[in-house]
């Protein structure tokens, strides 16, 4: 040690005479300021890529952290895979097909009960990449899809898809073959339920809730109001064609939302078929909730699942006037989109 800068700053406590160094510390001395510091770097940057490479995979969920393993067993008959255990054999794909609308038309039905079939893997939530997230890149997407055997479908479901106009193009560009699954139901009801669905957010943040008459309606003209959200919404002819433009017929699988409430096991045996896979989703997994009124999940002789509270909301009463502008204002529409995929859903 000549100087203090070639020193090493240790307490005087734990200084010994130099008889009794240990061979742990007698190496100190002898290690420049600068040396250390590097050495320092080094071993924390080696520590950070034992991190980043020996941990499988590290996901955020609502805030926790989920570190993912291999380790739990699979349940083999359904062959369902979780957002937080990775298995082995699997990883996130980006998704094969995709639920892109219609809004309040059935997309979480229609999801949950197509995640009962064993080839298919979904997304619990909805990503809304296409639309609010495409700068954050594919890679980003498909982080947030969930673990899937190489044989499994992944599907997503974000039902603002159908109605924002630069998405078919995006998703286009992501997987021209991409299989593209679109839920229907009657305009005039979709309307209510959306306007339903926003009145209670509404609701529950104590704000007030315009009532739907005077939301479809323009009080100035009397005539149904064009420039309503809830309203633009159910024109699907319009958004339809902006889809047509980037996807052929053939590759959008419609969906009766009547018939997935009424006979589930009907519309899901159609989309099976669409999806290429072997019918599987069967009578036996769902029982009817007369309390609810619509079919719920029977995943076994003891559990039972509906969905949330939020979905099959009674609908208030609307006056008969307005109900009947409305189908009139519709009807139009309506048939021009008969048209435009071959299929006449009969709506009123
Ligand atoms: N089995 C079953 N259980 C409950 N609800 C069912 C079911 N099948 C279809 N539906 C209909 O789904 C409607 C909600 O549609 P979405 O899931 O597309 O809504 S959302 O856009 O995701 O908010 C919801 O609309 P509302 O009845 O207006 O609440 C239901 O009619």
């Amino acid at each position: 040690m000549n100087n203090d800068k070639d020193c090493l700053l240790v307490a005087p406590s734990v200084v010994t005479p130099p008889q009794q160094q240990t061979s742990r510390t007698r190496w100190l001395p002898s290690l420049s300021r600068a040396r250390f510091t590097s050495l320092v770097v080094i071993v924390s940057v080696f520590a950070i890529c034992v991190l980043v490479y020996l941990v499988p995979e590290r996901e955020v969920h609502h805030g926790t952290v989920a570190v993912v393993t291999s380790i739990a067993p699979l349940d083999t008959s359904t062959r369902k895979t979780s957002t937080k255990i990775r298995y082995k054999h699997t990883q996130r794909r980006l998704p094969q097909c995709i639920i892109i609308g219609i809004r309040k038309a059935g997309t979480r039905a229609l999801l949950k009960f197509l995640d009962l079939h064993p080839s298919i893997q979904t997304a619990a939530r909805e990503i809304h990449f296409f639309d609010h997230s495409y700068e954050l890149g594919l890679n980003w997407y498909r982080k947030r899809m969930p673990f899937s055997f190489p044989d499994q479908i992944t599907i997503e479901k974000t039902p603002a898809y159908f109605t924002v106009k630069s998405v078919p193009k995006l998703v286009h560009r992501m997987n021209s073959t991409v299989k593209v699954l679109l839920i229907v139901r009657d305009p005039f009801e979709r309307t209510v339920s959306d306007w339903l669905q926003l009145c209670m957010n509404q609701r529950a943040k104590n704000r007030h809730c315009t009532s739907f008459e005077r939301k479809v309606i323009d009080p100035r003209t009397g005539e149904v109001n064009r420039s309503y959200q809830g309203i633009r919404r159910s024109i699907y002819v319009r958004h339809m064609q902006n889809w047509l433009q980037w996807f052929p017929l053939s590759q959008i699988h419609l969906v009766n939302g009547k018939t997935l409430v009424e006979n589930p096991v009907a519309a899901l045996k159609r989309v099976e078929q669409f999806l290429g896979l072997d019918h599987r989703i069967t009578e036996d997994h769902f029982y009817f909730n007369k309390s609810r009124g619509f079919y719920c999940i029977q995943y076994d002789s003891t559990r039972q699942k509906c969905l949330h509270p939020s979905k099959g909301r009674k609908h208030p009463k609307i006056k008969k006037e307005v109900v009947q502008k409305l189908r009139e204002f519709f009807r139009p529409f309506n048939h021009k989109f008969y048209q435009m995929v071959g299929q006449d859903f009969g709506w009123p």
